[in-house]
């Protein structure tokens, strides 16, 4: 479905001296930088999988997403997208896929959300029935309905994701680029618009290619992991093999009631870390480094040490998870 052949990508960035000195150099005579954004990546994805491409800030995920669309000519490499050279025939390369771009929207500002659809359907050359059809189901399972008469610019972020969602898959693409879809969302937003996405999957075979911080995205939608750093790809394999190295390593985030000489409870060595400690705001972050104790009892140990006021579970970051990866191996 997806075939990527050492591909390469590197941009052309002026450097310039600092001030109005370098300023007027620059203007007469440009010096040039070459960023190799992306570097000799790999990889195949079959029609219905469900691929989570990671990696820190700068990574080169936009990148390589924008040549898959056909935005971006790669610099060197191999690309094709159900047989479509992407960027030598964006048009009909663009039928066969629905994007989400976490920021932007395709959606028109200042109409009503159906109306947007209703554009889609004519560019996209949807059958009448078929977009009815579709435009039914996704009313319902996405609660549209109240948001279809409203223009996109009066919608919350949360649905204004839920409409930029439906548009992505309207046309029924074989493949659907989602960058950071539930960014900033609630959690009951988060979760529907996963069961959409996992939904759509199973319905249609969409392809989808996910770019993500959240691990919880990752860890509910997809079946394989693409990880990038610094343009090159440093791991691509299933979930399960991460889930076990990493999956136990949350966060947990406490608010002290006092913290009068806070330290690691000695039951703890071994099983957790203080990743962070803030005494003036009474806060401190523990890690969890091992299996073998359970969040559970963690947090039990410290409240029986400390007086808790409040405490959060997070996900380590995937900036963590990646330079762990990179730095050790899996
Ligand atoms: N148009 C451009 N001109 C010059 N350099 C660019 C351009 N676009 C991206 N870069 C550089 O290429 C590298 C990869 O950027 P890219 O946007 O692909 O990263 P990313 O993994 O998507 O990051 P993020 O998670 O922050 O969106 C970065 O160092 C970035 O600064």
């Amino acid at each position: 479905m997806i075939h990527v052949k050492a591909l390469s990508k590197n941009y052309q960035i002026v450097q310039r001296d600092p001030g109005l000195k370098g300023a007027m150099k620059a203007l007469l005579k440009r010096k040039y930088m070459t960023k190799h954004a992306v570097k000799n990546v790999n990889f195949e994805i079959q029609q219905g999988e469900m691929v989570g491409y990671i990696g820190a800030n700068g990574a080169g995920k936009s990148t390589t997403i924008k040549m898959l669309c056909g935005i971006l000519t790669p610099t060197s490499g191999e690309i094709t997208v159900s047989g479509i050279v992407p960027y030598k025939n964006r048009h009909n390369n663009a039928k066969n896929i629905g994007a989400v771009f976490g920021q932007r929207t395709q959606l028109f500002w200042d109409i009503p959300v159906r109306e947007s659809y209703d554009l889609l359907r004519h560019i996209y050359e949807v059958p009448e029935q078929q977009y009815k059809e579709t435009l039914a189901l996704f009313t319902e399972v996405l609660n549209l309905e109240p948001l279809l008469p409203i223009p996109v610019r009066q919608l919350s972020l949360g649905q204004k994701m839920r409409c930029e969602l439906a548009a992505a898959f309207l046309h029924r693409p074989k493949v659907v680029y989602l960058d950071e879809p539930t960014i900033g969302l609630d959690v009951a937003v988060k979760v529907k618009i996963r069961q959409f996405i996992k939904q759509m999957n199973k319905m249609w075979g969409t392809t989808v290619i996910l770019t993500t911080h959240d691990m919880q995205d990752i860890e509910e939608i997809c079946t394989r992991i693409i990880i990038i750093n610094e343009g090159t790809i440093i791991y691509d394999g299933n979930i399960q093999s991460i889930q076990d190295q990493f999956g136990h390593k949350r966060l947990i985030h406490f608010d002290l009631e006092k913290d009068e000489n806070m330290k690691l409870p000695e039951k703890l060595l071994g099983f957790a870390e203080i990743l962070s400690h803030d005494p003036e705001h009474r806060k401190v972050t523990l890690s969890i480094t091992s299996k073998e104790m359970s969040t559970a009892s963690i947090i039990a140990t410290m409240m029986n040490d400390y007086e808790i006021r409040d405490l959060t579970i997070a996900d380590p970051k995937i900036e963590t998870l990646v330079e762990e990866i990179f730095n050790r191996g899996l």
